[in-house]
């Protein structure tokens, strides 16, 4: 069995830690961590997780994280960086869901994160968690930065299309919706019931976070800088990410068949036929992102329509789904959820 230690288990990406790896055929919990909550049993915490969970939440700096084979990072920003290198000089496998160690430009990273970073050079030694792209890395990883919600959803629909050079990779466009757990379980007045249900409003529009890791993995596989134009907006469901991408045809093929080819074989990635329309219900608590290829009116400009759960394949789920590729596991075990529909 592996031994799995999770820091920051009250969050959301926690919880939902603890509901996919309770369950998990090949993992035996060990340590889950809380500073304000340290000694509360998870299970009153999280009643879901009642005779499934039986550990107490644990100060982080008394857990015995190294005595793990693995530990997930589901902290705030700028927390892996501190504490994983520790963890990783023992040999223990980092699965990190937060951002510290996802772009490889520690200026950008800096930048955009408004702090120096703690483990530049752990930065060179991670591997971004994308398995659909980075599958044989992740394999060999000791560390992985388990990518942002919003950017597996983009890139996901956007990568086929990059990578067959059909697209004109300067003007490309993700007009994209997440769900409020999208900002966590702190207390925050933007995602108080009052301040987002019954409302709908675009955000970062002059510049998000999620922009340059986006940025970073579609010009990889374009091999050259990309133009995109990347808008978030926060919407009054729970769970879900649904991106609207467009993007001009440069070069003519059967786009629907270049994305069915692309995915041939890709448990968590489905390409719904031709003229569908995927919706964040029909992936809600799973690890699917699911795909729909739409060229409207026969015109220049591809629309790709790419759903997640941001709790799951945007966080989570994937962190999972990189667990199991890094010790050698089926690549679906502990994943074979069916959504939850309505
Ligand atoms: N929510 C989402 O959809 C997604 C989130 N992510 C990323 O995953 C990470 C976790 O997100 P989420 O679960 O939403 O966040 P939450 O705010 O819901 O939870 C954060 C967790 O971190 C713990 N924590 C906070 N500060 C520290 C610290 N200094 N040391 C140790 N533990 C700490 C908190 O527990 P306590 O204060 O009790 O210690 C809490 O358990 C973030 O980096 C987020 O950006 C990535 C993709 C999607
Ligand atoms: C709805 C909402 O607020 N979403 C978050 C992004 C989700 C996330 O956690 O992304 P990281 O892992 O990169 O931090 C935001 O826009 O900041």
């Amino acid at each position: 069995m592996i031994k799995v230690g999770i820091v920051g288990g009250t969050g959301y990406t926690g919880v939902e830690l603890l509901r996919l790896l309770a369950v998990h055929p090949n993992v035996e919990l060990k340590a889950i961590t809380s500073r304000g909550d340290a000694g509360l049993p998870v299970a009153e915490m999280f009643p879901n997780l009642r005779g499934r969970v039986d550990l107490a939440f644990e100060d982080p700096a008394k857990a015995n994280l190294a005595a793990c084979d693995v530990v997930f990072f589901a902290t705030p920003n700028g927390i892996a960086m501190q504490q994983a290198p520790e963890l990783l000089a023992k040999g223990v496998k980092v699965i990190d869901l937060a951002a510290d160690y996802r772009i490889k430009d520690i200026p950008t990273w800096e930048q955009w994160y408004g702090m120096t970073h703690a483990s530049p050079d752990w930065v060179g030694k991670a591997v971004y968690g994308l398995p659909e792209i980075n599958r044989d890395a992740v394999k060999k990883a000791q560390l992985i930065a388990n990518p942002g919600c919003y950017p597996t959803a983009v890139q996901l629909g956007l990568l086929p299309l990059i990578e067959a050079g059909v697209i004109d990779v300067n003007s490309l466009i993700a007009d994209t919706k997440s769900g409020v757990s999208g900002a966590g379980r702190k207390a925050e007045i933007p995602t108080l019931f009052a301040e987002a249900s019954d409302n709908f409003k675009a955000y970062g529009v002059p510049g998000h976070r999620h922009l340059p890791e986006i940025r970073q993995g579609l010009s990889l596989a374009a091999n050259k800088d990309v133009g995109l134009t990347f808008v978030p907006h926060l919407t009054p469901l729970i769970r879900g990410i649904h991106a609207t991408l467009y993007a001009r045809i440069t070069k003519e093929a059967d786009f629907q068949k270049l994305f069915e080819e692309r995915y041939k074989g890709e448990t968590f990635v489905d390409v719904l036929p031709a003229g569908k329309h995927p919706e964040t219900r029909s992936v809600r608590a799973s690890n699917v992102c699911r795909i729909a290829v739409h060229r409207p009116q026969g015109g220049d400009t591809l629309v790709i329509l790419s759903v997640i759960d941001n709790l799951v394949k945007g966080a989570a789920g994937q962190a999972v789904q990189n667990m199991n590729l890094l010790f050698g596991l089926d690549e679906t075990a502990g994943l074979n959820i069916v959504p939850v529909l309505p």
